[in-house]
Formats: structure tokens, sequence, C-alpha cells
């Protein structure tokens, strides 16, 4: 069987995150695993720091990236996106009821992933706000709950996951989705000369959307 090396940031639920038994979970490892199943491949899973994702993918360590990953005009310069299975936004989370605004933030410190559309956004939208960069989203989670963050920025339906686990949070302003950061919606990426897993990624993921497979995993993950 052929064989797809697959690679993702394991630190955002319900996307990925690792299990108490140390195994990659969540809706992209279960589509992916759809797609493998489909294409009749063998696929294997690796964790990596969300910024080394595109270079190392580049560097053939792997063969595709999934993890919760926005179809960007920028990233789609250096690699070849699926079409998109997911649609995304963004939204910041503070302490519950202490901000309402955006503007309210104005020199508050605002945590994010390294190398993500948060980053990117923030940094040329709200220059009144302070950006810090964290390696993975659950550091920046800790250290808002630690009280050295004031809020963190991510993706609407991983902060919702967030705010499950934490009452005392909530979130600001509407949810963001300006295309020209956040693109059209999340993919797979692969290398721009590999047509080849490209067509075939896509192929499974019509079939895998047309039989009801998709909309499961869906249901599965992001429960209402
Ligand atoms: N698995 C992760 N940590 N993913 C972070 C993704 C953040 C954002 N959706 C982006 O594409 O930049």
């Amino acid at each position: 069987a052929e064989k797809i090396r697959f690679a993702s940031s394991a630190t955002y639920p319900p996307f990925e995150s690792m299990s108490s038994e140390n195994q990659i979970v969540g809706f992209d490892i279960d589509l992916a695993k759809a797609l493998c199943q489909h294409l009749k491949a063998d696929c294997t899973f690796t964790n990596n720091a969300f910024d080394s994702l595109i270079p190392a993918l580049k560097f053939r360590r792997y063969d595709a990236v999934i993890s919760g990953m926005d179809i960007t005009p920028e990233r789609s310069k250096q690699v070849a996106f699926t079409r998109p299975y997911y649609a995304n936004s963004a939204i910041v989370i503070a302490a519950k009821d202490k901000y309402q605004t955006m503007a309210e933030l104005k020199g508050k410190r605002i945590g994010m992933e390294n190398g993500t559309t948060h980053q990117r956004y923030m940094q040329d939208k709200h220059p009144e706000v302070i950006t810090v960069a964290y390696d993975s989203y659950q550091n920046a989670i800790l250290d808002l709950k630690n009280g050295r963050l004031d809020g963190v920025f991510g993706d609407t339906a991983v902060v919702n996951e967030w705010l499950k686990e934490n009452p005392q949070l909530g979130t600001v302003d509407k949810a963001v989705t300006d295309p020209q950061y956040f693109g059209v919606g999340l993919g797979i990426a692969v290398r721009p000369d590999n047509q080849a897993l490209l067509s075939k990624l896509n192929g499974a993921l019509d079939a895998i959307t047309a039989d009801g497979t998709l909309k499961k995993i869906n249901d599965k993950w992001f429960a209402k």
C-alpha cells in the first residue's frame, strides 16, 4: 500500500491534540484516516511545532500537513492545498465580561501561536495590541490562566473548546473571517510537485463528503 506521512501540531483540540495515551487524535486525524482508508493507503502521523510544518514538508520529512491550516494566498506560494474541508473563523478570548471590543484591548497582551494567520492578522490590523508569540497554543492558554496574558487569539472552534473548560473566560468582539488573512477555509498541504498526491486527496475528500463520512466526523468533534 502507498504510505502517506502526515504532520500536524497537536496542541489544538478539537482539530489535533495528544491523548492521555500519547496518541495524536482529533477531527483532522479522523479526517486523514478516512481519506487513507478510502485510498487504501498506510498513514502515519507526527507532531511538530506549527511554524516548522511547512519548512519540513518542503524538506520532505513528510508528505502532507493537516493542522487546522488556513488556505491563504501567502502559503499557497509555497505549498499546494486540497480544496477546503472546513470553513473557519477566528476570535479573541479574555477574562469573561472584561472587554467587549478590540479597541478596549489597546496596550493589552494577546497571545498566539508562532507562524499562524492569527499572528499576522493581529500584527497588521491591531498594532495597538501587544502580540505575544508562543511555540504552542497550549502555552498561550496556560499564560492566560496565570494572568501573564490578557487574551488569546485563535480559531473559533478551538476557542470554544477552551471556553468549555474555563468558565472564567469569554469571547471579545465578533469572529473575524478576512479572506486576505484567513483564506478560504482549512486545507491539507502537500508539496507543489506532488500533484499525484494532491489529486488523490481531493478525490478522496469528494468521496467521503458524498458518502456522509465527513459529516459523521464533523458531528463527532464539533458537537453543538
Ligand atoms: N494545529 C495548530 N496548532 N494549528 C494552528 C492553526 C492556526 C490557524 N488556523 C492558521 O492556519 O494559521
